[in-house]
């Protein structure tokens, strides 16, 4: 036997270790039994904290329950107003609670106020908590218990207070009643030897009883908040979630009654006999005065002696137990049945009788409480239902004797009432057990694991895994063999291990979250670094970009040296006349091929960098390299190799004509030279600039089309503009720099200084083809 069972039967408290909470004081049995389990060489461990009890002898009740006084007041001094039902149901045929075991010779008497009067003393106890609260009034015969100045409440039959366990410093409560045994010491004695051995988290711990001057003091477990009932009446009305709970509790409870062998059968289960202890939500079943451990034989007994038919509570008591034909430990279930209907409905069941004969009519007539109709939950109502259904037992043999045909008789047992073990299992109150990862080595390969039934009362197995030769279905199918996990179990628990296993190939949460954070940091990275270098390429551009514009300058620069060199020698030619042979034309022609193959060059080289150096595709270096390369040259080039043939063909009658024409000229380069007007539209001023620098007139459309959606409307608005406004117009940079040049052209018209390809182009546009000179 482990050390907890060794207690159990001495009846002694957990160790302080076991820190009192009932999760606690089971644990120790658990290991012990894993232990076991393991000696057994089995790779799993089995830990039972429940056992059952070695076949116990009979229990029976050894206190006297005195019939009611219905006088006497309700005085429990936490719910004045919410009295028993044993009290606020005033019978007239029938007795709360008889026993069959004591006669009923004295009853407690009270003061005008309500207050107990001890019999055998007649001394006032002042129920207040007063001051003198922790003081000790009397000890127990083996002194060990002293009962203290303290109520803890009253109830039809007991006054209880409480009091101190000096061997263990546990607070206690000290139950008090009045009465006269009957039944000789022996059986007393034995019968509290056994409610001593009833020892489980969901009963009321009895710790030690005696009689003494005419009263019968019991010592039990004390419990903080009162009954269910009480708690029920506080809470207004409980959630399914408690109720579901508390039930869980109290079936565990009588399970354990009920798996005694034989059972013990409670026979007074009602909210008013369970408590509480609220702080932890722990139930437990308490009173245990009416509990019998061969329900059958007594009430056989009874039947005879016919002392007594009722024993219980009317409103809870089943149909069988009214009608003196035996009963078994089913009668808690239907009284559990009861309680579940109070707990979710907050109404004491049969409210609506007016006395016990009314509802014993009910009951006996198979007719329900009223408040069922108000559960509006299917699950709930199907258990109630159960439990206040026919019990199996007396329906077979009563069928068997009036030979029921078979179907029938199926039909009724598969409606049976549940055991409390079964109400447990029930998807209503079962709870799936949870699988847990104790322990893995660093390779994930062997695993130790953990199968926990929630409520640790019950049943957890640990076993060992291998993650490369067993299989999950394997497992538990072993385990569901060898009777060390439940069948019902089987899909659950092996879902639940295959979790695991795949959880374990995953990376942890905070390998994830470092990945995560890796990977932001890299994308981060690789951004800025994506950013340094597009701002540095954007650096060479742009140094690339001030460099060509100051190529361009040059460029230009020399081509208006190239012009005005240009115009010297057409001066020059107009002065020596038109015959010029020789080496003249080869000496204009030379300067003007200098400086259309300077230009040239200049823009070839210029072109060269400027492709070299764009990125592919790049809409900013391409015009500058064609502009560069390609437009200056075939300016140049246009105008050189065009004027100095036609000046080496002018003959001598062309002379007198070539002075008109130079006249001609200059009256056009003049009319061209002519500012244009602020109000000139920017359209007529686009075109000209278009032709002026050889563009296409879809070109000169696209750059009127910018500037006017720029609301650029005339020339005057142009000379408005700052340089940043000229950079923001969308131009490409040659096309800006031609509508500058044009406008800086007009402006220089004055200092006789024209770029070139204008006056060519104003030339080559406006000049009338009769005027002979130089037309191309
Ligand atoms: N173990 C306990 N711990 C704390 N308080 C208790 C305990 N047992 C009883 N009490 C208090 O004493 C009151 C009376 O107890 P109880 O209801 O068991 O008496 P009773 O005479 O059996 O009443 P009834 O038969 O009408 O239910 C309870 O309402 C509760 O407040």
């Amino acid at each position: 036997m482990s050390e907890i069972s060794n207690q159990e039967q001495q009846g002694e408290y957990p160790s302080e270790d076991d820190n009192v909470g009932f999760n606690n004081y089971f644990a120790p049995l658990s290991k012990t039994y894993s232990e076991n389990q393991l000696l057994q060489q089995k790779r799993y461990r089995s830990m039972m904290s429940a056992q059952k009890q070695d076949h116990e002898p009979p229990l029976r009740v050894s206190i006297q329950e005195p019939n009611k006084n219905p006088g006497s007041p309700n005085s429990n001094p936490y719910t004045p107003s919410t009295a028993t039902p044993s009290s606020t149901h005033t019978y007239q045929n029938y007795p709360t609670r008889l026993s069959s075991s004591f006669s009923n010779t004295q009853q407690p008497t009270y003061d005008q106020y309500g207050r107990l009067i001890m019999s055998q003393t007649n001394e006032v106890i002042d129920h207040s908590r007063s001051h003198d609260a922790e003081k000790v009034v009397e000890v127990s015969p083996n002194e060990r218990f002293a009962r203290l100045n303290a109520l803890l409440g009253k109830g039809a039959y007991k006054v209880v207070y409480k009091a101190i366990d000096r061997e263990e410093g546990y607070e206690v409560a000290w139950n008090t009643i009045q009465a006269m045994p009957s039944l000789e010491n022996q059986d007393l004695e034995h019968e509290i030897e056994i409610l001593k051995s009833v020892r489980h988290p969901n009963i009321i711990a009895f710790h030690d009883a005696w009689y003494s001057n005419n009263e019968f003091v019991f010592v039990t477990e004390l419990m903080t908040s009162g009954t269910l009932r009480e708690y029920i009446r506080k809470l207004s009305l409980p959630n399914i979630k408690i109720v579901k709970r508390w039930s869980r509790q109290i079936l565990k409870g009588l399970a354990y009654l009920h798996g005694h062998e034989p059972a013990i059968i409670h026979r007074d289960i009602k909210c008013d006999n369970i408590f509480i202890n609220g702080a932890h939500g722990e139930v437990k079943i308490g009173d245990l005065g009416s509990a019998d451990a061969n329900a059958v034989e007594r009430s056989t007994f009874m039947s005879t002696a016919k002392r007594y038919t009722v024993i219980g509570t009317p409103e809870f008591m089943a149909p069988e137990m009214y009608e003196e034909q035996g009963y078994n430990e089913k009668v808690d279930i239907y009284a559990f049945g009861m309680c579940l209907l109070e707990m979710a409905t907050g109404e004491y069941p049969y409210g609506e009788c007016r006395n016990a004969a009314q509802i014993y009519k009910k009951v006996t007539a198979g007719i329900k409480p009223e408040c069922l109709k108000r559960i509006q939950k299917s699950e709930v109502l199907g258990v109630i239902d159960n439990c206040l259904g026919p019990e199996e037992e007396r329906f077979v043999t009563s069928m068997i004797s009036e030979i029921v045909d078979l179907v029938d008789y199926l039909t009724t047992l598969s409606t049976c009432r549940m055991s409390a073990q079964e109400i447990l299992e029930h998807s209503f109150l079962a709870v799936e057990p949870d699988v847990v990862l104790l322990a893995a080595d660093p390779t994930h390969v062997n695993l130790t694991l953990q199968v926990v039934f929630k409520g640790m009362d019950k049943l957890s197995v640990k076993f060992e895994f291998n993650a490369e030769t067993d299989t999950a279905e394997e497992v538990v199918r072993e385990m569901i063999d060898e009777q060390v996990l439940p069948d019902r179990y089987q899909h659950h628990i092996t879902k639940e291990i295959n979790r695991i296993l795949r959880d374990l190939d995953k990376p942890s949460e905070s390998e994830q979250a470092d990945q995560v954070r890796r990977s932001v940091w890299r994308r981060e990275s690789d951004i800025r670094s994506e950013l340094e270098d597009a701002r540095h390429d954007l650096e060479i551009a742009s140094d690339h970009l001030h460099e060509i514009e100051k190529r361009c300058e040059t460029l230009e620069i020399q081509a208006l040296q190239s012009e005005s060199k240009y115009r010297e020698a057409m001066k020059q030619l107009r002065e020596h006349g038109i015959a010029l042979q020789g080496p003249q034309p080869n000496h204009i022609g030379r300067a003007g091929s200098v400086a259309s193959s300077a230009v040239q060059s200049d823009a070839e080289e210029l072109h060269s960098q400027a492709s070299a150096h764009s990125p592919p595709g790049s809409p900013l270096h391409q015009p500058i390299a064609q502009i560069a390369s390609g437009h200056l040259t075939a300016e140049l080039s246009q105008v050189t190799p065009e004027l100095i043939p036609k000046a080496q063909t002018i003959s001598p009658s062309e002379q007198d004509s070539e002075k008109d024409s130079g006249a001609l000229r200059e009256a056009l380069v003049s009319r061209i030279l002519e500012e244009y007007s602020d109000d000139t539209t920017i359209d007529v001023f686009v075109r000209d600039c278009a032709v002026a620098t050889h563009r296409n007139m879809d070109k000169a459309l696209e750059w009127i089309k910018k500037l006017q959606n720029q609301d650029i409307m005339t020339v005057g608005d142009l000379r408005d503009l700052h340089d940043e406004d000229w950079a923001g117009i969308g131009l490409t940079v040659f096309a800006l720099r031609a509508l500058k040049n044009m406008l800086k052209g007009k402006k220089l018209a004055g200092q006789s200084v024209l770029p070139l390809n204008q006056a060519v182009a104003s030339h080559n546009s406006s000049a009338p083809s009769s005027a002979g000179v130089g037309s191309p």
